[in-house]
C-alpha cells in the first residue's frame, strides 16, 4: 500500500510473516484472537500452514515437537494475557525438554502495562515469561522486526535449546514503514547453531576414562535423538563394543532390539558400570540424580558430554566433562575409540545373562492373557504393531500406560518416541501427536492413560478439522492410575481418582467425523490399530482396560508423601 508521500510501505503484519518465511519457518501452531487473527489470516495467505486448536497449550507442545524433529524452532502463537499463559505451560515444558520453540504472544502497550490502566487483557507478558523460558523478547517499533525474530531464533535453537518468548504488542502490527527499508531489515540468521568442538585435551581424558574402565556403559538421552548425529552415535556404539542404555525419547536411536541395547538390564547395568558416557542425558531425577542404591556401591566415573558447561556436576562429579555439540564430541571420541579395548567378556555376558532373564520373564507376562484387558495384554498388541510400522511416531503419556508402554513397546527409528519427557507432564498427548503429524505427514499413534487424554481430549475435533493420521488409543481404566477407590464417607461424590464407569471415549471422536473403535482384548485391539495406521484418518480406539490393574502413579508411587497420622 502507499503512504501518503506515495511511497509503497508494508506493515508489520507483513514483515512478520517476511521473518518467518525468510528463516524457513513454514508452520504456525495457535489460537486466534485479538490481536493476531488477521496476522494468522495473512499467514496462511502467505502460505504459511496455520494450525488452529482448541487451547494455546496444546498449540504450543506442538510446536515444541515440531523443533524437537526439525532443529527449526517451532512457532506458537496465541492472544495477550491468558492465551499467552495457556502457552506459557507449553513454554516452560519445551525449556525444561530442551525443545527450541518461539511462543509469539499480541500484548498490550507498554504506557498502559507499565501504568496497570487495566487494559484488555492486560498483563506483563514479557515479565511473567522470563523466569520459564530460556530468553524472553518484546519488539516495540516495526523496524526492529527482522533482528527481533534473528535474535529468538537463535535463542531458541543455539547452545541449549529452550523456549522464547517474542512479545508482540498489538500496536506494532499496525505500523508501516518504506518496503525497500522493510525489505533490508529481514534477514535468514546466518549459522544458528554453530559447532561447537570440544578441547582436544578433554576429548583425550574422556577416552582414559573408558580406557581404564572394565564395566562401560553409554547412556543417551534425548538430546543424543536431537542431535541428528544418529550414524556417528551408532558408529560409536558399535565400534567401542560398549553397552548403551536410551532414555525413553532417545528409544530408536538404535533399534531397541539391538544386540549391545541394555534396557532389559537397565538396574543392573546402572548399578554396576564402572564408568558412564552421558550422551544428551543430564543426571536429574529420572537417572535418580545419579547417585543412590540405583547407581550401586561402587564408585563410578562419570564422562558427560553437554553443551553447556554449568550443566557438569550438577548432581555428582564429572570426571570427564566434554563440553560441544552432540555430533562434534562423538565425532572426536569415535576418532580415537579404536585405542580404547573392548569391554571385558565378563561384563557383555553378564547383562546379557540379566538381559535374557529379564526378556524371558517379561515374554511370560505378556503371553498371559487376561480378561479384562489388562496393561501388558493391550502393549502386546501395540508393540506388535509398531515392530511392523517402524516410521510411525508414537506419543505416550499416563502413569501405568507410560512406564509399561516405554519398557514394551520397541522403537526401531530415531525421534520416533514422544512422551511425558523430564517434566513428567500430562497433557502433551494432542499436542505432541498434532505436531509430529503435521511435521512428519506420518501416521501417528497416541497411547494415552485416560486421565492423561483428558487433558487434551478437545483436540480430536483439531486432528479431524485437519483430517490428520493421528490414532488416539485410550487406555480406559475409569480413573487415574486405576478406578477402583471409592469415597470413605459413603457420600455422592466419587472418590478423587475416579471417572465416569466405562466412558466411552470412542464415541467423542465420531462426533467429529473420525472413527471411533471400541475394544475389549488384544486382538481387537491389534486388528483395530491396524486399520486405523492403514487408512490414514483422524480415530480413536477406546481400548478397555481391566480397573483394578493399574498402580498409583505407576513407578513413581514412592515419590507420594503418606501422612505421617495414618488413615483415621
Ligand atoms: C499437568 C499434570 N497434572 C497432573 C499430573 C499428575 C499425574 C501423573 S500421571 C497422571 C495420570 C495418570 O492416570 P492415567 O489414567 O493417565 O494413566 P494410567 O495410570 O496409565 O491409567 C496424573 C494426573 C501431571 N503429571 N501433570
Amino acid at each position: 500500500t502507499t503512504d501518503n508521500q506515495n511511497t509503497q510501505v508494508t506493515d508489520g503484519f507483513h514483515l512478520v510473516i517476511d521473518a518467518l518465511k525468510a528463516n524457513d519457518l513454514d508452520t504456525i501452531f495457535g489460537l486466534v484472537g485479538i490481536p493476531i487473527t488477521d496476522l494468522c489470516r495473512l499467514a496462511q495467505a502467505e502460505g504459511l500452514r496455520f494450525i488452529g486448536f482448541r487451547h494455546e497449550q496444546h498449540a504450543g507442545n506442538a510446536a515444541a515437537i515440531a523443533g524437537y524433529m526439525t532443529q527449526k524452532p517451532g512457532i506458537c502463537m496465541t492472544v495477550s494475557a491468558p492465551g499467552f499463559l495457556n502457552g506459557l505451560t507449553a513454554l516452560a515444558n519445551a525449556t525444561v525438554n530442551c525443545f527450541p520453540m518461539i511462543l509469539i504472544s499480541g500484548s498490550s502497550e507498554r504506557e498502559i502495562v507499565d501504568l496497570q490502566q487495566g487494559d484488555y487483557e492486560e498483563m506483563d507478558q514479557l515479565n511473567a515469561a522470563k523466569p520459564y523460558c530460556k530468553a524472553a523478547y518484546r519488539i516495540n517499533h516495526i523496524e526492529d522486526i527482522g533482528i527481533g525474530f534473528a535474535r529468538a531464533i537463535r535463542a531458541a535453537v543455539s547452545g541449549r535449546p529452550g523456549g522464547v518468548y517474542l512479545d508482540l504488542p498489538a500496536q506494532l502490527l499496525a505500523q508501516t514503514m518504506p518496503v525497500e527499508e522493510a525489505k533490508k531489515s529481514i534477514f535468514k540468521v546466518i549459522d544458528p547453531v554453530p559447532r561447537q568442538i570440544p578441547a582436544p585435551d578433554a576429548v583425550e581424558r574422556a577416552l582414559n576414562v573408558l580406557k581404564g574402565a572394565k564395566r562401560p556403559l553409554i547412556l543417551l538421552g534425548k538430546g543424543a535423538a536431537y542431535a541428528q548425529a544418529d550414524a556417528d552415535i551408532r558408529a560409536l556404539i558399535e565400534k567401542s563394543g560398549i553397552p548403551y542404555l536410551p532414555m525413553s525419547m532417545a528409544k530408536g536411536l538404535l533399534p531397541d532390539n539391538h544386540p549391545q541395547s541394555a534396557s532389559a538390564a537397565r538396574s543392573f547395568v546402572l548399578a554396576e558400570a564402572d564408568a558412564v558416557l552421558l550422551v544428551g542425558a543430564r543426571l536429574n531425577w529420572l537417572l535418580a540424580h545419579g547417585k543412590g542404591k540405583t547407581w550401586g556401591k561402587d564408585p563410578k566415573k562419570f564422562i558427560q558430554i553437554d553443551i553447556q558447561a554449568n550443566e557438569v556436576d550438577s548432581n555428582v562429579q564429572i570426571d570427564a566433562p566434554l563440553i560441544g555439540d552432540i555430533g562434534s564430541c562423538v565425532g572426536e571420541l569415535l576418532k580415537g575409540i579404536a585405542a580404547v579395548p573392548k569391554p571385558a567378556d565378563e561384563w557383555i555376558s553378564a547383562i546379557n545373562e540379566k538381559k535374557d532373564k529379564n526378556m524371558a520373564k517379561m515374554a511370560e507376562t505378556l503371553a498371559k492373557e487376561a480378561s479384562p484387558m489388562n496393561f501388558h495384554g493391550a502393549l502386546r498388541a501395540i508393540r506388535d504393531v509398531i515392530k511392523q510400522n517402524p516410521d510411525v511416531n508414537l506419543v505416550n503419556e499416563g502413569a501405568n500406560t507410560l512406564d509399561y508402554c516405554r519398557a514394551i513397546v520397541d522403537m526401531y527409528k530415531p525421534r520416533k518416541r514422544f512422551d511425558s519427557g523430564t517434566w513428567g507432564i500430562m497433557g502433551i498427548g494432542m499436542g505432541y501427536a498434532i505436531g509430529a503429524a503435521v511435521t512428519s505427514g506420518l501416521p501417528t499413534v497416541a497411547v494415552e492413560g485416560d486421565s492423561a487424554f483428558g487433558f487434551s481430549g478437545m483436540e480430536l475435533e483439531t486432528i479431524c478439522r485437519y483430517n490428520l493420521p493421528i490414532t488416539t488409543v485410550v487406555f480406559n481404566n475409569n480413573g487415574v492410575y486405576r478406578g477402583t477407590d471409592v469415597n470413605p464417607t459413603g457420600g455422592a461424590d466419587v472418590a478423587p481418582t475416579v471417572f465416569v464407569k466405562n466412558a466411552r471415549y470412542d464415541k467423542m471422536i465420531e462426533a467429529f467425523g473420525g472413527v471411533g473403535y471400541y475394544v475389549t482384548t488384544p486382538a481387537e485391539l491389534e486388528a483395530a490399530l491396524i486399520k486405523a495406521i492403514a487408512e490414514g484418518k483422524p480415530a480413536l480406539i477406546n481400548a478397555v482396560i481391566d480397573e483394578t490393574a493399574g498402580t498409583e502413579s505407576g513407578r513413581l508411587t514412592n515419590l507420594n508423601p503418606s501422612t505421617a497420622a495414618g488413615k483415621k
